[in-house]
């Protein structure tokens, strides 16, 4: 569980604050997500909160225990998949792996066979992680951030880089991650894999949360009260959702022609997010 309260961060190059003063709490067993234009400030919370930057204010709790208590123990609970793989490039995968496993109590760590067949990396185990393409960088830097099973765990664009098929597959990595009671904070431009993995999502825009839901409850207050009617002929008609049971027109309408969807009409997450930041994603 993360508890974070009035997060204020500046960069010491800075003179006005990156973070200002962000409230948001993750639970066990939850998938939260932070959408936002390039610059937000999503990488820095995240950083804050992996312990890379020191010098807040606010209040950050994690498992528990304040940020600013925790010793190096902290490093054995928390796994981190950055934005950027930082790989031994002349090492194998499996002795980056190898290496980083050291680094752990021994005995906690999953077998390394298990974790590359996980990602279908087992033919490139043994070669140099040189030879890997982007996307094969970025399962290995999946592979590396769970390894020792920790419970919270930061995916920085977790699905960048990666095909459709791979995607897909990190996707629902992480879902079992989640299923398996393990806190999951992700930074992501993609709507699609926020949709698809977060439980609940907070957008990000100048260093300020704008607004915090699950995407089905954002999707559906920015949207419109309307269902939409499809027709085989490629015609479609939008009716009203209120009283949709007494609407003569609506229920004649599909009682006389081949209807073939029916739909309401809820904005997509890009839309909810143009509708509140008046930004666009791509930043
Ligand atoms: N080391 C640093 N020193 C000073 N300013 C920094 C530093 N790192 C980031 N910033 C600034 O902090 C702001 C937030 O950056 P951050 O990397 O957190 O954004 P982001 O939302 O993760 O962006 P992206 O989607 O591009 O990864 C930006 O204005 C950036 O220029």
């Amino acid at each position: 569980m993360i508890k974070v309260e009035n997060l204020v961060y500046t960069y010491p190059s800075n003179e006005a604050p990156t973070l200002k003063g962000l409230n948001f709490e993750i639970k066990n067993g939850e998938v939260f997500g932070f959408l936002g234009p390039s610059g937000s400030g999503k990488s820095t919370a995240q950083k804050v909160l992996y312990k890379i930057l020191t010098g807040f204010s606010g209040k950050v709790e994690v498992a528990g225990k304040d940020l600013t208590k925790w010793d190096n123990s902290y490093f054995e609970k928390i796994g981190v998949g950055f934005e950027l793989p930082n790989h031994y490039m002349k090492l194998t995968g499996k002795e980056n792996l190898e290496l980083f496993a050291s680094f752990y109590p021994s005995g906690k760590s999953r077998s390394v066979e298990s974790l590359f067949e996980m990602v279908d990396l087992s033919d490139a185990m043994n070669k140099t992680v040189e030879s890997y393409s982007k996307g094969m960088k970025m399962r290995l830097n999946f592979i590396r951030a769970i390894q020792h099973d920790p419970d919270i765990l930061f995916f920085d664009e977790p699905t960048s880089g990666l095909d459709p098929v791979n995607a897909h597959k990190i996707k629902e990595h992480i879902l079992s991650l989640k299923e398996a009671g393990k806190t999951i904070f992700v930074t992501t431009h993609s709507m699609e894999t926020a949709d698809h993995i977060c439980d609940r999502v907070a957008f990000i825009v100048e260093g300020q949360l704008v607004a915090t839901d699950t995407p089905q409850n954002l999707k559906h207050q920015y949207g419109r009260e309307a269902v939409n009617v499809e027709l085989g002929n490629g015609q479609s008609q939008e009716f009203p959702l209120a009283q949709i049971g007494d609407n003569r027109e609506f229920l004649n309408f599909i009682k006389e022609r081949e209807v073939k969807r029916m739909e309401t009409l809820d904005a997509t997450l890009e839309e909810v997010f143009i509708e509140v930041t008046g930004k666009s994603l791509k930043g």
